[in-house]
């Protein structure tokens, strides 16, 4: 059996813009339905949605058969849960809270086996050879895993250049909620200084030859990154989809209840 190949991972190097939503519910049912909308990836979120190992295995297998890539968000940088998520068959990974161009260089280090990196050897026990069908997968299926590192901080972005500068990163990922916070801008994504840094972190990976990518889920403000050359936006999140439609819903009824809530990006 040949390893499959990473369609996402293609894209990105090929420079087609790649549209994402953010599954969020943690459940293989709700991630496949998610995967029949038609975006390019989704995201299954390790570290905010409640998910484990079985979790995201239940949803990589609920999705295989359609078009949707999924990329899996591991909760942190730890090598150990890395292992495990590439173990189950992930090609596409997304970390977390990258700051620095060591922890860069130790994420990529713990998707490869010595003597290139860390990873532990026992993936032929696992779904990403399918089970050693895949005999080659120690080269065919290294060379398909793709690479994202989130830089969502003050720290990650005066520390781009070096990030992206990291053999093995695919690509950055700029988390706009989480660097509005380091910015001392608490739930304002879109304000015009976190838009502005991101455009130009985005700039800087794209010099880089790297994929930048971001979350916006303000129509609007997502075509104006992809005009811009971010490359991979998660357009929306399937559960913020469901409430904010059942809240505008009920609104029709009950009138405007006049809650304040966080923004998203
Ligand atoms: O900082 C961000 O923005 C992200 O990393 C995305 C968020 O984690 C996402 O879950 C929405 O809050």
């Amino acid at each position: 059996m040949k390893n499959p190949a990473n369609s996402f991972k293609r894209a990105l190097a090929s420079g087609d813009p790649q549209l994402g939503i953010w599954a969020s519910f943690a459940d293989p049912y709700a991630t496949e339905a998610v995967a029949t909308i038609g975006a390019d990836w989704l995201l299954i979120d390790g570290e905010h949605g409640p998910n484990d190992v079985r979790s995201i295995l239940a949803q990589l297998q609920a999705v295989a058969p359609y078009a949707s890539h999924p990329v899996v968000r591991v909760v942190d940088a730890n090598p150990s849960v890395i292992k495990q998520v590439l173990d189950i068959g992930a090609q596409t990974l997304m970390v977390p809270m990258i700051d620095t161009v060591e922890q860069a260089r130790a994420v990529v280090a713990a998707t490869r086996y010595p003597p290139k990196g860390i990873r532990g050897v026992g993936a032929a026990l696992g779904r990403a050879s399918r089970w050693a069908s895949i005999p080659d997968y120690a080269d065919s299926g290294v060379q398909e895993i793709c690479v994202i590192v989130q830089v969502e901080s003050v720290k990650g972005l005066a520390n781009i250049d070096e990030i992206v500068s990291v053999e093995g990163v695919d690509g950055v990922f700029f988390g706009p909620v989480d660097l509005s916070a380091s910015m001392d801008l608490m739930d304002q994504p879109t304000h015009p200084d976190v838009v502005r840094a991101i455009g130009q972190g985005a700039s800087v990976a794209r010099a880089a030859g790297k994929a930048a990518g971001v979350l916006a889920t303000d129509v609007e403000r997502a075509k104006g990154y992809l005009a811009a050359g971010v490359q991979f936006v998660a357009v929306g999140i399937d559960i913020l989809m469901l409430v904010n439609s059942g809240r505008a819903l009920l609104r029709e009824f009950k009138g405007d209840r006049d809650e304040k809530r966080p923004s998203y990006g």
